[in-house]
């Protein structure tokens, strides 16, 4: 059984689940980066030069091979919205990272390119949100609120749930 990171962008899906991998010595993959990887190009590129029904056809495939083989593993933004990908998760720990518009605004604004977010990055996050927040609730088994504490914060929160003693 893996733990499961999902969540908006700019939750901290990538550094929240890189900490909590490390504190509890498993092993982590994040989806985004491992695409990235393979294809030789950022997921923005991708979406650019492919399309988004490329992209997440390369995601739905990644994302169940990776759920089998790592015991930590971020999610993408929107890979929940897959039913191929939401039959992947049964059976594993799901936990969702709440973020608020305005702090995942902040967060974004940070980062690094999301093409989902071009333009209007609050306006298109208000609507992602509207879209995918029943989703993410429906397949979390663990909810954390992320709003105004670090991913070191969220992380060693979860890491000392999960270890005995
Ligand atoms: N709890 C937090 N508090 C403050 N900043 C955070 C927190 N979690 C993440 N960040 C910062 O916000 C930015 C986005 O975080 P991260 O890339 O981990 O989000 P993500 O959920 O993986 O997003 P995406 O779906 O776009 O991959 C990063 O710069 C990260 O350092
Ligand atoms: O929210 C989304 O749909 C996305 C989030 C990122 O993690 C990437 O998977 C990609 O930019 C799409
Ligand atoms: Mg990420």
């Amino acid at each position: 059984m893996s733990i499961v990171l999902i969540g908006a962008p700019g939750a901290g899906k990538t550094s929240v689940g890189k900490r909590l991998a490390r504190k509890l010595g498993r092993t982590f993959v994040d989806v985004d980066q491992r695409i990235e990887e393979v294809v030789g190009k950022p997921v923005a590129e991708i979406f650019a030069e492919e399309g988004e029904a490329y992209f997440r056809q390369l995601e739905q495939e990644a994302t169940v091979e990776l759920l089998e083989t790592y015991d930590v593993v971020s999610l993408g933004g929107g890979a929940v919205m897959n039913p191929a990908v939401r039959d992947a998760l049964t059976g594993h720990e799901v936990i969702w990272l709440k973020v608020s518009i305005g702090q995942a605004t902040r967060r974004v604004g940070m980062n690094t390119v999301r093409p989902l977010l071009l333009g209007n990055v609050r306006g298109r996050l208000i609507e992602l949100l509207r879209e995918r927040t029943p989703v993410y609730e429906a397949l979390a088994t663990q909810v954390v609120d992320t709003d105004g504490r670090g991913s070191s914060e969220v992380a060693d929160q979860l890491a000392s749930e999960r270890t005995v003693g």
